[in-house]
């Protein structure tokens, strides 16, 4: 499907939005306003007025600084009528489940290839491993090194449908940070043109024991924007001011939680140390994706090129391949 075809798509699906999270469409004064409260949480906001071809420019120019205020205080935010169908991302997180709960040697059928320079398909996190989750990790729909499980039925399909929308909320919430940075118009843009380096995992943690609790150890994304789709469990965290931030899940079905990346660390925004608890008695599911940048231009272009072009920016920290660990990165037990 074309990414015009999609947009399209997406536009007569925001105009046909439950009235509870979307009743701002029909007050187009508070679209883009601002739907959580600075002090302590993680701010909402709602994205319809990007995607609306006569969207309100003084709404948009309203959600464009919530969302830079939040980049330069948590370096997250969230966001709902984003254009991804509210039908799919919850067939998405049901088939998640059937899919982790299947038996491992069903899921052992979609380890990853051996010589793929990603490991896409399923793996657990070794026993040696603080971090207790297992994942399904996906290149983009069409890359041939995905391994993705015919079982259950329309998992597959979801997954990639899942991708393929995930990659245009990246595209459009590129071009609002691109604005939040003060950077000339489309440079992000024309600077990040090539998506096959884009990745989505969706994930499931097991209940925490008696003794320990770490979901995914504290770490910074290395990538340009991530987007988070959690179920109802919670468990994310943000590190702010030496607190830790719990990104509790909304009530607002289909919120994505957004947070930005090593790459778009500056001065300005900053890329924000997070990690996952589990809770005790409960699975919590997620799907992450990784908005990249091509693997080439990781060390010799991206910092470079966005500090020049944003004077006052001056992140030190080399932007990070994937897969490789910060080396500030610490295991820490989450019982703070
Ligand atoms: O599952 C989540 O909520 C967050 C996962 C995460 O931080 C990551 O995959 O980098
Ligand atoms: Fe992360």
């Amino acid at each position: 499907m074309s990414s015009r075809m999609l947009r399209s798509e997406i536009q007569s699906e925001i105009l046909d939005l439950p009235s509870v999270v979307y009743s701002s469409m029909q007050h187009k004064k508070i679209l883009g306003r601002e739907m959580g409260n600075l002090a302590n949480t993680i701010p909402t906001v709602d994205l319809s007025v990007f995607l609306l071809s006569d969207g309100d420019e003084a709404a948009k120019k309203a959600a464009t600084e919530i969302i830079s205020r939040a980049c330069a205080e948590y370096g997250f935010f969230q966001v709902v009528s984003h254009g991804i169908p509210l039908e799919l991302m919850s067939r998405a997180m049901d088939l998640c489940k059937t899919f982790f709960g299947l038996p491992d040697e069903e899921k052992l059928k979609s380890i990853p290839r051996a010589g793929s320079p990603v490991p896409a398909g399923y793996g657990k996190q070794p026993d040696q491993s603080a971090d207790k989750n297992e994942y399904l990790l996906m290149l983009p729909p069409n890359n041939c090194n995905n391994v993705l499980p015919n079982n259950p039925p329309g998992f597959r399909a979801a997954m990639e449908e899942m991708f393929t929308y995930f990659s245009l909320t990246g595209e459009l919430i590129e071009t609002i940070l691109n604005d939040c940075l003060g950077l000339p118009t489309n440079f992000l843009k024309e600077y990040n043109q090539d998506r096959s380096w884009d990745l989505m995992s969706t994930k499931h943690y097991f209940p925490a024991t008696e003794t320990e609790n770490v979901g995914i150890s504290r770490h910074e994304d290395g990538n340009v924007i991530t987007f988070i789709y959690q179920d109802d469990v919670g468990g994310l965290e943000v590190l702010r001011d030496g607190q830790w931030i719990p990104v509790v899940p909304s009530q607002a079905q289909g919120t994505l939680v957004v947070n930005v990346g090593d790459v778009l660390t500056n001065k300005k925004f900053k890329s924000a140390t997070h990690r996952v608890t589990r809770p005790q008695g409960k699975s919590r599911y997620s799907f992450s994706f990784f908005y990249n940048l091509q693997a080439d231009n990781f060390e010799t272009k991206t910092n470079e090129k966005i500090e020049a072009d944003l004077s006052e920016s001056s992140n030190s920290g080399q932007v990070r391949r994937w897969g490789q660990v910060p080396e500030q990165s610490s295991i820490d037990p989450h019982v703070d």
